[in-house]
């Protein structure tokens, strides 16, 4: 499976409305998206990753995928998907909805991911909120689903696991999604640069524990003060870095083996000895 991951670069401030910001996120899944079977764009870029003052307004109504639509954010990356063929993940947006969820809030951090026609084929509610009763936990609802899917052609072959960003603390997550079959884990990220230390050290980490692979696509840039880590990566199931990004804004294309998952496991099977 051939793998492109947009770290986009970005700042608040810049004057980059959702629609030109969504503009220019369609044109670099078209010039480095095309020729691969999934592209991996970075979490909340539509709305600001620490931008937290403006996710009300920069927020999406996804109930209009019940109706075969798409909120403003994704059209332009939905048409780009069409032109290149291939399984866009979106990263994700700032979900609105109309009612409440059960903390009282309205808003969640949704993942979306296209089919190559640019319908939604998957999406994933950020179960882990980033900021220590500031930022996510004070405006947003916690996801309570996880999820695991086979994507469709041409990103299929392996199945994949859904998460975002700060989820990466959190290894039983990754355990839950194994125990559902996981063979790749997709982690759209604003993460940042601050602690990117801790995101190389736990992105291999997750990739050794559970002998799968790992594609991350962090951000660049500085959101609301908050200088992004970038670094970008793709591990494989061995702890093997395959590819990986410096700070600014770049594009990495990588191509994994289907079949070096079942090799890792069979030639080191360390799972086969969990104690539950
Ligand atoms: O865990 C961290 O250090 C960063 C997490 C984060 O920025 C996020 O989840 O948005």
């Amino acid at each position: 499976m051939r793998i492109a991951i947009i770290q986009l670069g970005y700042a608040e401030g810049a004057d980059e409305s959702v629609d030109a910001r969504a503009q220019r996120v369609a044109d670099l899944v078209r010039s480095a998206g095309a020729g691969h079977d999934l592209v991996l764009l970075p979490e909340l870029w539509s709305a600001g990753g620490f931008a937290s003052s403006e996710w009300e307004e920069r927020s999406q109504d996804l109930s209009v995928l019940d109706q075969g639509e798409l909120p403003p954010a994704l059209v332009p990356v939905a048409e780009a998907t069409r032109e290149i063929g291939a399984v866009v993940h979106t990263g994700s947006v700032v979900e609105r909805t109309a009612g409440p969820g059960e903390e009282g809030r309205h808003l969640w951090n949704t993942s979306v991911v296209l089919d190559p026609q640019g319908r939604p084929c998957a999406t994933y509610r950020k179960i882990h909120r980033f900021g220590f009763g500031g930022g996510e936990p004070k405006l947003m609802e916690a996801g309570g689903e996880i999820v695991v899917t086979d994507l469709p052609a041409p990103a299929d072959g392996l199945r994949v696991g859904l998460s975002t960003c700060y989820d990466l603390r959190f290894p039983e997550l990754y355990r839950l999604q194994l125990d559902r079959g996981a063979q790749v884990f997709v982690i759209p990220s604003a993460w940042p640069m601050a602690r990117v230390e801790h995101w190389r050290l736990l992105l291999r980490a997750r990739a050794v524990e559970d002998q799968c692979f790992v594609v991350a696509c962090n951000t660049a840039g500085t959101h609301a003060g908050v200088e992004m880590g970038g670094h970008s990566a793709v591990v494989d199931p061995g702890g093997t870095v395959l590819a990986e990004a410096g700070a600014g804004e770049e594009t990495l294309s990588v191509e994994i083996e289907d079949d070096a998952v079942a090799r890792t496991r069979e030639g080191f099977p360390v799972l086969a000895d969990r104690r539950l």
